[in-house]
């Protein structure tokens, strides 16, 4: 099975209006409330993809008995999350149905105490041990250490697991220096982690700092990916217009499942941006139009990157 890890698990709440503007009131057309944080999104679209999943992490309070509620409703998830005193967090996302354009609000999550990080690594220690591969994902609640992501990387490595790290900030860099085999940074993420605004540039540097393989998500501009066995660019034919939210989770679950299969870098990396593309038409993260998926990944070009590039 594939461990997916969501420190900050939440309730997704996706609300569509038309037009948001600062200062003003909206009427909100539909409401959608999913299981959130990225790691339970990269479980859902691994399970939609046929892999085993486990899904582990903090869950509490009311509103994490709803994400595990609706979590039981995935088929091929199961929930190992380990239960908090503080309640699950909420993000909100806006999105503007006829331009797609998105605001997201994410509040800050519990207070984990020290006990409680505690008793997840004992329950991480022994998920590793049934694990193909791991994913570390998201934002770190209050009260766990801001080098969790490293400690995490350095267990998996221990147990012979690999692990892929998808996170941001300090926790992202700390995280890079433990060696994971893959990081997930999107342009963002990347250029505060390395000084660099090139990509390409950047993801060698990203690799300089620790990590074995760096693949960037840039957006409608796909992928570019720097790892030992070559670089790649990789863009999906079409630009697709929708809610980006969760569209780097998608790419996550691209890659862990291509890794798993054991496909070359050029077919995961294809994976990973149709899915990604997928992810975009539809009106929630962890998620992903099957036609469309199909369609796409024959047709997204990869190209090599030559080394001295
Ligand atoms: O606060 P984090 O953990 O960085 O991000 C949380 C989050 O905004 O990311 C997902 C999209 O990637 C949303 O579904 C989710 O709740």
């Amino acid at each position: 099975m594939i461990l997916t890890v969501t420190l900050n698990t939440a309730l997704d709440i996706t609300y569509r209006v038309r037009s948001l503007r600062p200062h003003t009131s909206h009427r909100v057309s539909e409401v959608l409330e999913r299981p959130g944080g990225k790691g339970l999104n990269v479980a859902r679209v691994l399970a939609a993809l046929g892999h085993p999943v486990t899904a582990t992490g903090f869950v509490g309070g009311a509103t994490g008995q709803v994400v595990r509620e609706r979590l039981a409703d995935t088929p091929g998830v199961r929930d190992a999350l380990v239960p908090v005193s503080g309640p699950t967090r909420r993000t909100v996302a806006i999105v503007d149905p006829l331009s797609g354009d998105t605001t997201q609000l994410n509040e800050p999550g519990p207070l984990i105490t020290p006990a409680e990080w505690s008793a997840f690594q004992g329950t991480y220690g022994e998920l590793l041990r049934g694990a193909a591969a791991v994913a570390l994902c998201g934002s770190l609640p209050p009260g766990v250490p801001v080098g969790a992501y490293a400690l995490l990387v350095r267990t998996a490595r221990a147990a012979g697991v690999p692990v892929l790290l998808d996170t941001s900030g300090e926790p992202l860099r700390r995280g890079v220096a433990a060696r994971p085999d893959v990081v997930k940074p999107n342009a963002a993420e990347l250029a505060e982690l390395t000084g660099s605004h090139e990509p390409l540039k950047a993801t060698q540097d990203a690799r300089r700092r620790g990590a074995q393989s760096v693949v960037a998500s840039l957006g409608p501009q796909g992928l570019i990916a720097t790892t030992p066995e070559g670089r790649w660019r990789v863009a999906p034919p079409r630009r697709v217009h929708g809610n980006p939210t969760g569209a780097g989770d998608s790419a996550v679950a691209g890659l862990l499942s291509g890794f798993v299969e054991h496909l070359p870098w050029p077919a995961r990396l294809a994976r990973a941006a149709a899915l990604s593309a997928a992810t975009v038409l539809t009106p929630v993260a962890g998620e992903f139009d099957r036609s469309v998926y199909e369609e796409l990944r024959d047709q997204v070009s990869v190209t090599e990157e030559s080394s001295a590039a």
